[in-house]
């Protein structure tokens, strides 16, 4: 013991001889209260812990989901339903069919639906678009001087620039839309549809398989938004194949407990044996912003899709705004299925191993390894558990591996050498497709694409097809750039996304004999992979910071 905790013990004693209450403060103080009750705890002192549900965390970062504002809300809405409708169909090798129908809703119309009295305004000066007479003269005389201006730059041949656009300060009136999408594809089973629908966090694609969807949140979303913006459920209308009814859900979500709070499910009769599922949801949204990103998505999620075919409609109580696009189908080839596929031992880190080893069927070490995961025959096993040391052996029971000998085996797989994951899981549109998609969506002069043998980063296999056309019909000059992941259009955050990076910066186009600035260039590019790099659970572009995949795109 040394002479301060000699010191420190006699003060203690003298203080407790002393004065009993200031004894009892110290103790409180250093956490040395009562033996075996411990220190009380005040209510003041209650613990400020709180708890938060995933719908909870998704409904307040709402934009990392891609739901930054209505325009973009819409767009994502509408993409979530595209891709889950496409990944049905196809889960079946069913030739897409796909309906989509965004049709606004005027407020007076939503007020109806919802049982509100509209009401007119009667306090004009009370909302944030109202112009007081001097703002109305200031912006007339100035909407004048620029009309004065742009008649001088027009008789002087310059270029004439759009007026400003005036708008209030907030956020002005809501537009609601009513969002519809309605495939072919291998619908929900009845009892799983409120879970599949109205759970944060839940899906059948968190499997190891290359799949557009991947995170069992996006349609989730969508109704988080609607709950959000019109307080509205989504509705779900579902039929497997050969099943005689088809099954309704109207639902949406306790954000709170992130569970799914069912108003109606039932069965109905399916007199036209349809099959496939029928999403509704009313959101919030603003057509004006985002009809361009929409509408390029659909064109060119129609490039990389040639064999499915999309009926894209716009409907409004404003006839000019109608819509109606087909983007018919040009083949009946279909990419093939990506297959299920296991862990490759380089891919795994030691929360998987362990719930590899929770999950496994199988009962000793060596079956463990050459079942759980790709590239790891029984030899190889063999020596993987002679390498592992003494403690371990083959016929040794997997789910007694201590915590140790776990770490031991994640180890020994960062640092042994195993083969190359094969891409054989793997399912990419198809130099044929990809062709073919270009020609029917852009008409142009020459197509030339290129497809890459699999490559591997991180123990995932992943596959860059390319596409480079010249000239064509809406393709503006210079470079036009589609970049798809997992046969999914990326549209936003265009400059950080690997495939802009290099198509602009790393690409020496005279080499080629064409002119970045005056050809019409189209470039594309299709990554698929069992795991895409995305950043961000937008799905919106793919970083520059992954060696493997840059040197890939670049050709
Ligand atoms: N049109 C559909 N047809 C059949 N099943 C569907 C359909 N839409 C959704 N599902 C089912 O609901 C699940 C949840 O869909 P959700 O969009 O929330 O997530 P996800 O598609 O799995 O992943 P991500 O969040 O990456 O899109 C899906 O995994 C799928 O099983």
């Amino acid at each position: 013991m040394n002479t301060s905790d000699d010191e420190a013990i006699a003060a203690a004693a003298e203080t407790k001889k002393k004065t009993p209450k200031a004894a009892a403060a110290k103790g409180k103080a250093t956490g040395k209260g009562k033996a075996a009750a411990g220190p009380k705890t005040s209510a003041k002192e209650s613990s400020l812990l709180k708890q938060k549900s995933p719908a909870e965390f998704f409904a307040e970062n709402k934009n990392i989901a891609g739901f930054d504002n209505p325009g973009k809300s819409l767009y994502t809405t509408l993409r979530e339903l595209v891709e889950n409708a496409l990944d049905s169909a196809e889960s079946i090798s069913e030739l897409p069919e796909i309906e989509i129908t965004i049709e606004e809703i005027t407020k007076t119309k939503f007020n109806t639906m919802i049982g509100l009295v509209d009401r007119q305004r009667v306090d004009e000066a009370l909302y944030d678009d109202f112009e007081s007479e001097k703002a109305r003269e200031k912006r007339l005389a100035k909407e004048a001087r620029f009309q004065e201006s742009q008649a001088k730059n027009a008789a002087l041949g310059k270029k004439v620039k759009d007026a400003p656009s005036v708008r209030g300060k907030g956020r002005g009136e809501a537009a609601f839309f009513k969002v519809t999408c309605k495939d072919n594809g291998r619908g929900m089973p009845h009892d799983d549809i409120p879970n599949m629908l109205g759970r944060v966090l839940s899906g059948t694609k968190y499997g190891l398989r290359q799949t557009r969807g991947k995170f069992g949140l996006g349609a989730k979303m969508a109704l988080i938004w609607s709950k959000m913006s019109t307080g509205l459920p989504i509705e779900i209308k579902s039929s497997m194949k050969g099943q005689n009814y088809t099954s309704f859900c109207r639902l949406d979500i306790d954000i709170h407990k992130n569970i799914p709070h069912v108003h109606l499910h039932e069965k109905r009769e399916n007199k036209t044996h349809w099959h496939g599922a029928e999403i509704e949801v009313i959101i919030e949204g603003n057509w004006t912003t985002h009809r361009s990103k929409i509408l390029h998505y659909m064109r060119q999620m129609a490039v990389i899709t040639p064999y499915a075919q999309f009926l894209f409609k716009f409907l409004s109580d404003a006839a000019d705004k109608n819509l109606t696009i087909k983007f018919t189908r040009r083949t009946d080839v279909m990419p093939p299925v990506p297959l299920q596929t296991k862990h490759h031992p380089s891919a795994v880190d030691l929360l998987l191993i362990k719930r590899l080893v929770a999950e496994t069927t199988k009962q000793n070490l060596l079956q463990f390894l050459q079942h759980e995961f790709v590239n790891i025959s029984k030899p190889h096993a063999e020596r993987l558990i002679g390498e592992m040391g003494p403690d371990f052996s083959q016929k040794m029971a997997v789910k007694s591996l201590t915590s140790q000998q776990l770490v031991r085996i994640h180890q020994l797989f960062r640092q042994a050498k195993f083969d190359d994951p094969s891409g054989n899981c793997l399912s990419p549109a198809g130099e044929y497709n990809l062709r073919l998609g270009i020609i029917k969506e852009l008409h142009p002069d020459m197509v030339a694409t290129h497809a890459s043998s699999p490559q591997v980063f991180e123990g995932h296999p992943f596959i860059v097809e390319a596409g480079i056309s010249i000239g064509g019909k809406d393709v503006k000059q210079g470079l036009n750039i589609f970049r798809f992941a997992n046969r999914i259009p990326l549209l936003f955050e265009q400059g950080a996304d690997v495939i802009t990076r290099t198509a602009a910066k790393r690409i020496s186009w005279s080499s080629y004999k064409i002119n970045q600035q005056q050809d019409k260039i189209g470039v594309f590019v299709s990554i698929v992979s069992t795991k895409i790099p995305f950043k961000g659970t937008g799905k919106e572009y793919i970083g520059d910071d992954i060696t493997e995949i840059s040197s890939a795109v670049k050709p």
